[in-house]
Formats: C-alpha cells, sequence, structure tokens
C-alpha cells in the first residue's frame, strides 16, 4: 500500500476506483465495503484508492475537540495495510479544502489527480462547500468526467454506522467483548512508556505507564482490564488501570499496567496494549494497603481468566 500526505502528492495515473470516508475503527463492518473497494479494482483492472482526510473534519469544521476516535492515524495505517489497498490518501482536511465547491473537488482531485474511473460511496454522501451535492449530483458529474458511481446501500451503510456507534458505546461502558467482536481485533491504545510516581514498585506492582499519541483517542471506562501486549515479540499478559489513580490522590488520567511475570525496563520505549476483558471499577481505597490487597485480587482474576478461556 502506498501512502500519500495529500491528494497532491498522489502521482499515480493509472485509472482508479475511489472510496471516501473516515473509516475510524477499520471494523468488520468497513472491512466488507474495503474487500469490495479492493475486488472491484482487480475486476476492472483500475488501482484501489482509499481517499480519507485528517483531522476529521468534524475537528476542523464545528471545531469539536471532544470528538473522540477509535483509532489513530498510525492505527488506522496499519490495519488499512492488512487490507490490501494500492493507495491510501490521507488529505489535509483545512477550511480551505472544506471551500471548494463541489465540481472543483470532482474535477480537480477525483478525476484530475486520481483518475476516478468508479466510486464507490455511500447512498447518503455529501460532499463539496457546505455539503452542498450528493449522490444524485455525483452521478450527473460521472456523465461529464466519464466514472461511474457505485452505491453503497442503505443497509450495508447502517452495518457499518451501528457498528461504530456500538463500539464506542461498548468502549465507554467498559464492554471490551462487544467492541472487540464488532472490531474483529482487540481494541488497542499505544504509546510511549514514561515515568510515573514510582509508588508503583513500593508496593510490588510496578506499573508502565502510558503516554497517548494522540489526544483524540478514545479510552475505554476508568476502571482495571485485562490487558496483552506484544513485548519483544512476546506475548505478555497485564492488567491495567485506566483512571485518575484517587488512591494516591492523583489528578490526571493515567492508563498504567503491570505485566505478568515480566520484570524488565521499559521506559521510553514504545508499547501497545490490546484490551481482552473489564475487570472492575476504579475505586477508592483507604490505604495504599487495600489498594495493594485489591491488585492482588484483579491478578488472581486475570490469571483464572486468562486460564479457562478457550
Ligand atoms: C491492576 C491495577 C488496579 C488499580 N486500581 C486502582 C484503583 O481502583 N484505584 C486507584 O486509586 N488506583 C488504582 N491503581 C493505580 C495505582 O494507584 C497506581 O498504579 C499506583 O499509584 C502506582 O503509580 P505509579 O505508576 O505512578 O507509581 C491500580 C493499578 C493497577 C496496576
Ligand atoms: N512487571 C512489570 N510491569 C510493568 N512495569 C515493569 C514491570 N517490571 C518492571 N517494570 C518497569 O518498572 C516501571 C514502573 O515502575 P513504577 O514503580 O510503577 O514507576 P513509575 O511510577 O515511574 O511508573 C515500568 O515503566 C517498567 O520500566
Amino acid at each position: 500500500m502506498n501512502e500519500y500526505k495529500s491528494a497532491a502528492s498522489y502521482t499515480n495515473k493509472r485509472p482508479s476506483v475511489v472510496t471516501i470516508g473516515t473509516f475510524d475503527g477499520v471494523h468488520i463492518g468497513h472491512k466488507a465495503i474495503l474487500q469490495k473497494l479492493v475486488a472491484t479494482a482487480q475486476k476492472d483492472n483500475l488501482d484501489s484508492v482509499l481517499l480519507t482526510f485528517f483531522p476529521h473534519p468534524r475537528m476542523v469544521l464545528q471545531k469539536d475537540a471532544n470528538i473522540k476516535l477509535i483509532n489513530t492515524l498510525s492505527e488506522k495505517k496499519e490495519l488499512l495495510q492488512q487490507i490490501g489497498l494500492d493507495h491510501l490518501i490521507i488529505h489535509p482536511f483545512t477550511q480551505s479544502f472544506s471551500r471548494l465547491t463541489a465540481v472543483e473537488y470532482v474535477r480537480d482531485i477525483l478525476v484530475n489527480k486520481l483518475n476516478a474511473k468508479k466510486i464507490i460511496i455511500g447512498y447518503d454522501h455529501r460532499f463539496g462547500r457546505n455539503r452542498n451535492a450528493d449522490i444524485t449530483d455525483l452521478k450527473e458529474f460521472g456523465k461529464t468526467y466519464g466514472f461511474e458511481v457505485e452505491e453503497i446501500t442503505a443497509q450495508e451503510l447502517d452495518d457499518v454506522a451501528v457498528s461504530s456507534t456500538k463500539i464506542r458505546k461498548a468502549l465507554n461502558v467498559g464492554d471490551i467483548e462487544t467492541a472487540n467482536s464488532y472490531l474483529g481485533y482487540p481494541f488497542m491504545v499505544s504509546g510511549t512508556v514514561v515515568k510515573g510516581k514510582a509508588i508503583g514498585r513500593t508496593i510490588d506492582f510496578p506499573t508502565a505507564n502510558l503516554q497517548l499519541e494522540e489526544t483524540h483517542k478514545l479510552i475505554p471506562k476508568d476502571g482495571v482490564y485485562v490487558v496483552q501486549a506484544a513485548i519483544q515479540n512476546k506475548i505478555i499478559y497485564g492488567i491495567t488501570s485506566v483512571g485518575t489513580n484517587p488512591t494516591v490522590g492523583g489528578k490526571d488520567k493515567t492508563i498504567e499496567t503491570y505485566f505478568l511475570d515480566f520484570n524488565e525496563d521499559l521506559y521510553d520505549q514504545p508499547l501497545k496494549i490490546e484490551f481482552i476483558t473489564h475487570i472492575r471499577d476504579e475505586e477508592t481505597f483507604n490505604s495504599v494497603e487495600a489498594l495493594k490487597v485489591a491488585i492482588q485480587k484483579d491478578e488472581h482474576f486475570a490469571r483464572t481468566y486468562l486460564a479457562t478461556r478457550e
């Protein structure tokens, strides 16, 4: 898969089939659409192109600072990599881009830059300045500029929308199993291991504190989870605390993991944790000693869970 930082840097001239969208989560519903894109490309001897935008249009247009996404950009790239697309364009969504008229966007980008011969798009897709144009307009443009429009039906799109919303809702209540079943892979959080308050090791539970790579990443509900990570190519299981650590007077949200049967320095290393199941909600204990007892129980829960699952 070739990657491009903007439509302008896409120099490929081959005729293409294009789909456009955010594809947050790259979940099982998205995969069905993307596989259709790849299959169409093969059938019609076209290059497959996914045109996606970053930052998310809502962040730019509605200044929606609170929008939370299932994937960071680098996670999305990694997931898309596995699908077999020919080209991924991550076009910067700016105010000036949003002001392109429908005809400018179709002619200058889809036709002249991407050489689109086919566009696979949702029945309710809108585009151009003020989202003025719809799929009927796109089909009209197709007659002028020589491309076909293949519509993703309401039913197909409903499946996708429903699963994105369901994934977000599930993560917000700590229902990892539901999120993972819609995603088709374990929900992940990645970042770099940074120093914390160094209290962990004093209660025999050192925790690798994750500093996230993006502020818009959706984080599951505060609580304690069973997780796994690949560390030096080995799967290591762990228990992760997501929350503000009220017992030790914490304020900021942290994501920290105690790895089972593991004793190595992880500072400054990249780390990706994959969520397996929720153990319990975050609690405020009367003492650090009581917290330690609770974490021992969490560890016991995790070991039993991992030993008995299929
Ligand atoms: C499995 C696990 C469960 C935890 N549960 C809670 C909790 O319920 N309440 C809380 O205040 N802190 C909880 N913590 C966070 C501890 O307060 C934190 O790990 C400790 O303060 C060490 O912080 P440090 O890494 O900055 O040294 C938990 C930590 C782990 C590893
Ligand atoms: N089993 C383990 N799980 C997590 N971190 C571990 C483990 N063993 C050693 N470490 C190391 O210990 C560090 C955490 O120690 P801790 O006392 O909690 O300090 P800090 O507050 O700086 O995170 C981790 O970042 C990692 O480098």
